[in-house]
């Protein structure tokens, strides 16, 4: 179906736009009370995510409510390593916890490779209903988590500042470390192609703990994995944002995908820099920004559209949004770059 608004494409192809589209990363759930009031009315997390048509309708409030340029399927990165044997429990207001973690070559023989159609289809069937629901308003993203950040939680078995029996592992058993990564990569490449053929129209790569290992490290675990997942989605647009690895920007420019994130710790302009003029770049505003006045808001939102300039830009912010965030700053920033990105666009800024 043809698109009605296809700015979000057009930037990451870094093809002409009339202005800067703009999304927010963790922009279905958590800051919008009509999420909460579905949230509320099921068991918890892991039923809002599993019960396709539940998971739908959250996908597209924020596209009615935001007014974003795109919505990103409702979900997590954690379904992945569920399918592929290791189940996870979120616990409110803690976050996530994998009773039997990864640690060992014993632990591993419990694990497969996941096929999408068979333990991943409530996602494929929220991708189809969403679609046909959202009628060609805006884009759909779908997503995944890089290797890297799922084997951290899988071998960690719940958030963590350090993830350091994640991080161990690559210095104490580095061939198991990639015979997981091997693993988990073969089922991510195979989950994003069907979440593509079930209509996604852009994917998303998180590598959310990228910023805690060595360059070395992410040259040798994280990056081929993700270079492998990106030479394998080659229908839609891919984004990679990988948090806190500003020193992997010169090696992210080699990478077949299309857009670049970029978070609140990166100078803008180094990173244009370091990634050359054929990728997007999408961010970098700070969360934060969101709990100050509508008039810094602004302000602030005006400075980070002229710092990208009005080519190859997605606006978004440098991380999910807060859930403590009020959504009405929310629109403050996304009705910003509407109304200001073609004004600096035909002043030429
Ligand atoms: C690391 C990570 C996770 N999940 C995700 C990441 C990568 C992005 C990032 O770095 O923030 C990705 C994610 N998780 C969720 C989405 C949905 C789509 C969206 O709004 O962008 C996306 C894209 C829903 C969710 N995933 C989660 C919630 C909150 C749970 C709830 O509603 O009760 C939502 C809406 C839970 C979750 N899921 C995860 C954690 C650590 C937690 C607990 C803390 C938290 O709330 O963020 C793992």
């Amino acid at each position: 179906m043809q698109l009605k608004n296809d700015l979000l494409l057009r930037a990451a192809r870094g093809e002409a736009v009339e202005r800067t589209p703009v999304w927010l990363m963790r922009q279905a759930g958590r800051i919008l009370p009509e999420y909460r009031a579905v949230r509320e009315s099921l068991s918890g997390f892991k039923e809002l995510v599993e019960t396709p048509e539940f998971a739908a309708e959250v996908t597209i409030q924020p596209v009615d409510i935001l007014d974003v340029d795109a919505a990103i399927i409702f979900s997590d990165i954690l379904v992945v390593p569920e399918a592929m044997g290791c189940t996870y429990e979120m616990i409110e207001k803690r976050g996530p916890i994998f009773p039997n973690t990864i640690r060992s070559e014993e632990d591993m023989r419990k694990l497969r490779v996941a096929d999408p159609h068979e333990h991943l289809h409530y996602v494929l069937d929220a991708i189809k209903i969403t679609k046909r629901a959202l009628n060609g308003r805006v884009p759909l993203i779908g997503f995944a988590g890089a290797p890297w950040t799922i084997l951290a939680y899988m071998v960690e078995g719940s958030g963590s500042k350090t993830f350091s029996h994640a991080r161990g592992m690559l210095y104490t058993n580095p061939r198991l470390a990639h015979q997981l990564l091997r693993m988990i990569t073969d089922t991510t490449i195979a989950y994003l192609k069907a979440q593509v053929e079930a209509g996604a129209n852009l994917i998303q790569i998180f590598d959310s703990w990228a910023g805690i290992l060595s360059p070395a490290h992410y040259r040798q675990f994280a990056l081929p994995y993700i270079s492998e997942i990106c030479n394998a989605i080659r229908n839609v647009p891919v984004t990679v944002f990988a948090k806190g690895a500003f020193f992997a920007m010169e090696d992210f420019s080699k990478l077949n995908c299309e857009t670049i994130g970029v978070d609140w710790n990166m100078e803008v302009n180094k990173v244009r820099q370091q990634v050359g003029p054929n990728k997007t770049l999408q961010g970098n505003m700070d969360p934060c920004l969101l709990y100050s006045s509508f008039e810094t808001i602004q302000d602030e939102t005006i400075k980070m559209l002229k710092e990208f300039g009005p080519h190859r830009h997605i606006a978004n912010l440098g991380h999910g949004v807060y859930p403590d965030t009020d959504p009405e700053k929310v629109k403050c920033f996304v009705q910003t770059v509407k109304e200001f990105s073609p004004i600096l666009k035909s002043e030429g800024v």
